[in-house]
């Protein structure tokens, strides 16, 4: 078949931007939606969509007004609200003579790298076939400890997936404020941010609102893997006028978080390891060792742990963050917890000496290869 696009954009829309308040979808916003992308695809684009909202609409079809805190209530809601949401998807879409196809992920199928690159292979079939994929979590199936939980990650997931040529995240937001505009009501948008440093991490809060899950702090992680996969990404809000017609004529809207330029190349398995699994701890390391990561792209030794949190196991991925709870990178171990534990504050050449722990001193904690630097 012939290509039919030369460029690749996924687009996540959030619940409370594709819902309507009372929970049910909101069927002018995807007419609206279709006849953006048919005319993003006119111009070359390629439009995968990640759409959060099953939640929200089946508690709305169920009667159920206040969101449930307990996972199979979700879950069942999920169940309900899904098929309701690709069936208006897709009547949607036919309208402007597009087909749809629906994926449902989870974690436990992205953290399996077999898995992950099936679902690769997948996606691009169905752009290939000319198909606008509209993907969400499984939410009905998702164990609670290894959820992607907030959508945001689950569309950085399917960018990096396909090497896409840019990222546009839909909220019920302009974009990105230098405070929570939900409880700083004199907060600035932001344009542009060239670096997610520990001060604009900051600034970013939780949802503001009962359907919305992650919030900016979800949005911006997303944004610093995307960042180092070298795609641009932009946060705007889903009720402007045409939003996706106008980032991909490049107009100046929300917030552009552009491309990193990085002095070491990321694997497309690196990327993996940034938002495949979710971690199941941290390390907390030394100045001496963040730098020795971050500007000599070495790997990380036992000796230059100040500490570790929660508990992990030898190929669990793991936080790497500084001492002031920075996260900066990402990665698989090649020891427990436990054994880590014992490594802290012994010099190398007391753990060289030790029979013990000697494995310790001379074998990489992460090594390179297993290591995603966001710097
Ligand atoms: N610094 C910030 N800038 C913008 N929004 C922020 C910030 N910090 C927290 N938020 C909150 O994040 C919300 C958007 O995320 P979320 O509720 O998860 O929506 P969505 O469903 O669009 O993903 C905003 O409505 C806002 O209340
Ligand atoms: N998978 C969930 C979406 C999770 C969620 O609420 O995400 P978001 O609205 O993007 O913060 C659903 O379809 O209801």
């Amino acid at each position: 078949m012939e290509a039919a696009f030369s460029k690749v954009m996924v687009v996540k829309i959030g619940s409370s931007t594709v819902t309507r308040p009372d929970g049910s979808v909101d069927c002018d916003y995807l007419a609206n939606l279709a006849r953006q992308v048919a005319c993003v695809r006119a111009q070359g684009w390629a439009v995968v969509i990640v759409s959060s909202g099953a939640i929200a609409c089946g508690l709305s079809r169920l009667g159920i007004e206040r969101r449930p805190t307990d996972l199979p209530s979700l879950q069942a809601a999920a169940s309900v609200g899904q098929p309701l949401f690709s069936a208006a998807y897709d009547e949607a879409f036919a309208a402007e003579g597009i087909a749809t196809s629906l994926v449902l992920l989870t974690r436990r199928d992205t953290a399996d790298r077999t898995s992950y690159l099936h679902a690769r292979d997948t996606l691009r079939r169905l752009i290939d076939f000319q198909v606008v994929p509209i993907v969400n979590e499984n939410d009905t199936v998702s164990v609670e400890q290894i959820k992607f939980g907030d959508n945001d990650t689950l569309g950085a997931l399917v960018a990096c997936l396909l090497g896409a040529d840019l990222c546009v995240v839909l909220s019920d937001v302009e974009g990105f404020y230098d405070a929570n505009p939900a409880t700083h009501p004199d907060a600035r948008l932001v344009p542009r941010i060239e670096r997610i440093d520990a001060e604009v991490l900051a600034a970013a809060g939780d949802a503001g609102s009962s359907k919305g899950t992650g919030g900016m702090v979800t949005k911006l992680r997303a944004a610093r893997a995307l960042a180092v996969a070298g795609i641009p990404l932009v946060i705007c809000s889903g009720a402007a006028a045409d939003p996706i017609v106008s980032v991909a004529r490049g107009d100046r809207i929300g917030t552009l978080f552009p491309a990193a330029h990085l002095p070491h190349e990321i694997t497309p398995r690196k990327l993996w390891i940034a938002l495949g699994d979710s971690s199941k701890g941290s390390v907390v390391v030394d100045e001496g060792a963040k730098r020795a990561l971050i500007e000599r792209g070495s790997s990380l030794l036992c000796v230059g742990v100040a500490c570790v949190e929660g508990r992990f196991s030898h190929g669990d991925v793991v936080d790497i963050k500084d001492r002031s709870g920075y996260l900066f990178a990402r990665g698989h171990v090649a020891f427990d917890s436990d054994e880590v534990e014992l490594a802290i504050g012994r010099t190398r050449e007391e753990l060289a000496g030790n029979r013990l722990l000697k494995a310790l001193a001379v074998k990489e904690l992460v090594h390179r290869d297993e290591l995603v630097v966001f710097e």
